[in-house]
């Protein structure tokens, strides 16, 4: 199989040594990085099959303006919900290519590992079961693909788990303990199967790995810059410094505000998201939040 990866960043390159174990593949990105096959975004944008895996807040902008619709298939890379129209990805790139090629794909992944070839197993989902079996079987022998057909319920999964993963670290960084550490994530868990079922999701998706998997991975480990963005709120650092000192993408930064106006404008109660929104927006006191969800 030919494939495309289009955005080089960390997830990017991840995905193109995975897929380059079993593919012919070739990566892209917006500013030239010094890896083998990599080609103008022109040439990539002739290939069939795709994976993009630019974040969600710049993905609307790059389609606007680099994509031209030649019957590509895409897999989306990427976690976030556009925060400027509550959008979730599958709308956005629905809005330049048919839902039966579109597939996302979701999961426990840090892409550190995926780089390292270490054991992994994720979750391909598309209203095309064919396309997301097409996908999985591209994967490598060292990641385990399964496939559904739940897109919202895999989507929100992966966009939630990020704003939880700021909620873990800021527990973690006011050591607060083990008890409370839990309590939050399975709580968390509790709060995203809440909000995906508000928008049509199988509540059994939350359970599996784009959910609980994901959540339990992001939520207690400095591997995520979700996770490291709590701990930084946890030490009274301003999220300007936080983000420029991480120089990656936290997109549980702006998914949490995204979650936030979608929660008031569908009353959905969102304790966890309303109080990391807080956090992040009004530089709430980390403590006085845990008061709150405690209170
Ligand atoms: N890192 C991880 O472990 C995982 C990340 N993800 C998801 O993958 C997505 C990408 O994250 P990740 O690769 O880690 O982030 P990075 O910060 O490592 O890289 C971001 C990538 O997006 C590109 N990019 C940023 N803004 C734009 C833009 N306006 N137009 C075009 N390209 C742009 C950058 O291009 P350039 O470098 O050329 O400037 C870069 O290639 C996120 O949604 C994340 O949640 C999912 C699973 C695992
Ligand atoms: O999505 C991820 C792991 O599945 C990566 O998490 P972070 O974006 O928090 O680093």
């Amino acid at each position: 199989m030919k494939l495309a990866v289009i955005g080089a960043g960390k997830w990017g390159q991840a995905l193109y040594h995975a897929f380059s174990q079993k593919n012919d593949v070739v990566i892209t990105s917006r500013s030239h990085k010094d890896i083998p096959h990599f080609v103008s975004m022109k040439e990539a944008l002739e290939y069939e099959y795709l994976v993009i895996a630019i974040p969600a807040q710049a993905v609307r902008g790059w389609l606007e303006e680099n994509f031209v619709d030649k019957g590509q298939k895409i897999l989306v890379a990427a976690k976030g919900i556009e925060t400027a129209t509550g959008s979730f990805l599958n709308e956005i790139y629905g809005e330049f290519v048919d839902a039966d090629r579109l597939a996302f794909i979701s999961g426990p992944s840090f892409a550190a590992e995926v780089q390292k070839s270490l054991p992994t197993a994720l979750v391909i989902s598309s209203t095309n079961l064919e396309l997301a079996k097409t996908y999985a079987d591209a994967l490598p022998e060292y990641i385990r693909g399964y496939v559904n057909d739940d897109v919202i319920g895999e989507e929100v999964a992966g966009a939630y788990k990020n704003v939880i993963a700021i909620a873990g670290g800021v527990c973690d960084g006011l050591k607060l303990g083990n008890n409370a550490r839990a309590a939050l994530i399975s709580r968390g868990l509790v709060e995203m199967t809440r909000f995906g079922e508000a928008f049509g999701a199988k509540t059994e998706t939350f359970l599996s790995l784009g959910g609980a998997g994901d959540l339990f991975l992001t939520a207690s480990s400095t591997l995520s810059r979700n996770y490291r963005v709590g701990i930084g709120l946890a030490q009274g650092k301003k999220i300007e410094d936080i983000l420029e000192e991480l120089g990656e993408v936290a997109e549980g930064v702006p998914t949490a505000k995204a979650l936030y106006l979608l929660a008031k404008q569908k009353e959905i109660y969102l304790p966890i998201a309303t109080e990391v929104h807080a956090m992040l927006e009004e530089g709430k006191d980390p403590r006085q939040s845990v008061r709150d969800l405690l209170g």
